[in-house]
């Protein structure tokens, strides 16, 4: 393909960990950040429009443009100079990879911008390398609810079959925690125990998941890796988790870092589990918008 004067990525939003995953399952969400790049001669302009637009740097450390920049790096050229017009769908530092979507739309913009020298899977690499952990990246660029396992060398993805009548719940407070306050809280090692039950409750999420088994992802939403040290930084998290399987979930997890939390339910029980959580939010003091959302299956587009 040959070099272009202009792209426009849209890149979803994702919900990473699902519980017992942490750090390498996560699904992409239909809500989406759009990201156009326009060549032009001197020098880097950024203008941002959209839900929280103010809290987007608009100079060279925008997270986008450092993606873009690292193409460059990578594929040992000048980067191109570019006004680069972003409108923002997916909320920032809460739980919703609005930094994935900003390393995956540089990357992917850049390579397009080029003529595609790379391919998808090199730019899954170096997305996965800037981001430090796949499970936010990977489905946000390839779409759908994505398992990544490495051997050290290169990363294998599965596509993890999502049931049909399974819907995710999500009820985004109006309160930021950044990943890197929430990894902050974590410990580095973990027990046995706490290791086995994590790996039996990631095969049994994977099996809920695929047979919509509603026992199963009742016992499989479970984990005890990250979210008992992360709650207490998500005030409410025990009332509407409370609220949220009252009204008929399978179980609530932290989406990603959070503080958004998801709720896993069926048809039947989706605005009865929307109407639980807000209500229990607003009980605490917080605001918060609550949304049942369907898997986005494409990931990053470009055009
Ligand atoms: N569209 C964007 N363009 C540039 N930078 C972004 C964009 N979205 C998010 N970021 C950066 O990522 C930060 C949030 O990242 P992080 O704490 O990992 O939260 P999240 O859970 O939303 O990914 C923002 O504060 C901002 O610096
Ligand atoms: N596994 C990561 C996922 C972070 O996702 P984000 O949407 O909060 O960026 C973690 O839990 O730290």
């Amino acid at each position: 393909m040959s070099v272009v004067s202009n792209v426009t990525v849209t890149v979803p939003a994702t919900t990473a960990n699902l519980g017992p995953g942490f750090d390498c399952i996560g699904a992409a969400l239909k809500l989406y950040n759009e990201f156009k790049f326009t060549r032009q001669e001197g020098g880097l302009t950024i203008h941002v429009t959209g839900t929280e637009a103010e809290g987007v740097q608009t100079d060279e450390s925008n997270l986008l443009y450092q993606a873009f920049i690292k193409f460059y790096q990578h594929i040992e050229q000048t980067p191109a100079t570019v006004k680069i017009e972003i409108k923002l769908g997916v909320p920032l530092a809460r739980g919703l990879g609005s930094s994935a979507t900003a390393i995956v739309g540089g990357l992917v913009a850049a390579n397009q911008l080029e003529g595609t020298p790379m391919s998808q899977s090199q730019v899954m690499e170096l997305a996965i390398a800037m981001e430090g952990h796949p499970d936010n990246v990977v489905p946000a660029l390839l779409g759908g609810c994505r398992l990544a396992a490495t051997s050290g060398a290169a990363w294998e993805i599965c596509d993890v079959p999502w049931h049909q009548d399974i819907v995710p719940v999500i009820a985004i407070p109006n309160f930021e925690l950044s990943t890197s306050e929430a990894r902050g809280v974590l410990p580095t090692e973990v027990s046995r125990a706490d290791a086995i039950f994590n790996t039996a409750h990631l095969g049994l999420l994977l099996r809920g998941l695929e047979t919509g088994n509603g026992q199963w992802l009742k016992t499989a939403l479970q984990d005890k890796l990250h979210q008992p040290y992360r709650k207490a930084l998500i005030p409410g998290y025990d009332a509407v988790n409370i609220a949220a399987v009252s009204a008929g979930a399978y179980g609530m997890v932290i989406s990603g870092a959070g503080p958004t939390l998801l709720a896993l339910t069926d048809k039947l029980h989706s605005e009865a589990v929307e109407a639980a959580m807000l209500a229990a939010w607003q009980e605490e003091g917080i605001t918060a918008e609550v949304r049942s959302l369907s898997l986005d299956t494409q990931g990053a587009k470009s055009f």
